[in-house]
């Protein structure tokens, strides 16, 4: 029960973004989360950190609604599509103010930068990051207070070869730990490599929720069952 959907919904004016759904994300496993372009994952990703509120429905993290903890940094890490950190910041500053703002201690800073090999980069500013660093910045935040839920929007966007294999071990290394992770993407081979289990929504409502092997059966690829699965939605 890391993270509970209860009739969770969203309208933007007539757009029915996210249309009642019911999900448990839990703990142990990788969960990938999949549906086409605008079938509201993004959406549901932000009820869920508070930043979008739902208009019925409910969004918990262990329980309770995001807004409700003092220092949410510590119950869950994100990283969303749009990059937040400040281009004259460095690395290090941004995360430093991060930390402060969840009462984290300082020294974990530069012990998430070494994570996500990140420290040689720590003291530029965040404006001279490639795409795929920023990336990393991104999940060195979402690691700072050492949640045990993490939730991530396409994460492999703008990472290289190696950066991809090493967030589909990282992923899967912090699963292991127990932590829940919940993670979007549209590389469904990757997915296929990462993710054990599998959430797929389209036009805001759920298509499935099942392990990856499930999913799999009497298929070659993910591909093929997400096809499957999300043309006879359409
Ligand atoms: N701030 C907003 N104002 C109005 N409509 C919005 C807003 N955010 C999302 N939508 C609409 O809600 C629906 C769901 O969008 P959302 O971004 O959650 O989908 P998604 O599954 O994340 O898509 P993608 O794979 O393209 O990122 C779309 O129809 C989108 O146009």
């Amino acid at each position: 029960m890391a993270i509970t959907l209860q009739k969770l919904t969203k309208t933007y004016g007539r757009t029915l973004a996210v249309d009642g759904l019911d999900l448990e994300v839990r703990p142990g496993r990788v969960t990938g989360f999949l549906g086409p372009n605008g079938a509201g994952k993004s959406t549901t990703m932000r009820m869920v950190l508070g930043l979008d509120r739902p208009t019925s429905g409910r969004a918990l993290v262990n329980g309770r609604p995001y807004a409700d903890y003092q220092w949410p940094l510590r119950e869950v890490g994100a990283v969303l599509e749009a990059k937040a950190a400040h281009p004259g910041r460095t690395g290090r500053n941004h995360l430093l103010a991060m930390a402060r703002s969840n009462a984290i201690p300082a020294g974990r800073v530069d012990e998430v930068l070494g994570m996500v090999g990140l420290g040689d980069a720590a003291g530029k500013r965040f404006g001279t990051y490639s795409l795929g660093m920023g990336q990393r910045l991104g999940l060195a935040g979402a690691l700072l207070g050492d949640p045990g839920v993490l939730i991530l929007d396409e994460p492999v966007n703008g990472l290289d070869p190696d950066g991809v294999r090493w967030i589909r071990r990282l992923l899967r290394d912090l699963a292991a730990e127990g932590r829940t992770v919940f993670v979007s993407s549209h590389l469904l081979t990757e997915m296929q490599m990462t993710a054990s289990h599998l959430v797929v929504i389209a036009k805001g409502r759920l298509l499935a929720d099942a392990p990856m092997d499930d999913l799999l059966g009497g298929h070659g690829s993910l591909e093929d069952a997400y096809y499957e699965l999300t043309e006879s939605a359409a």
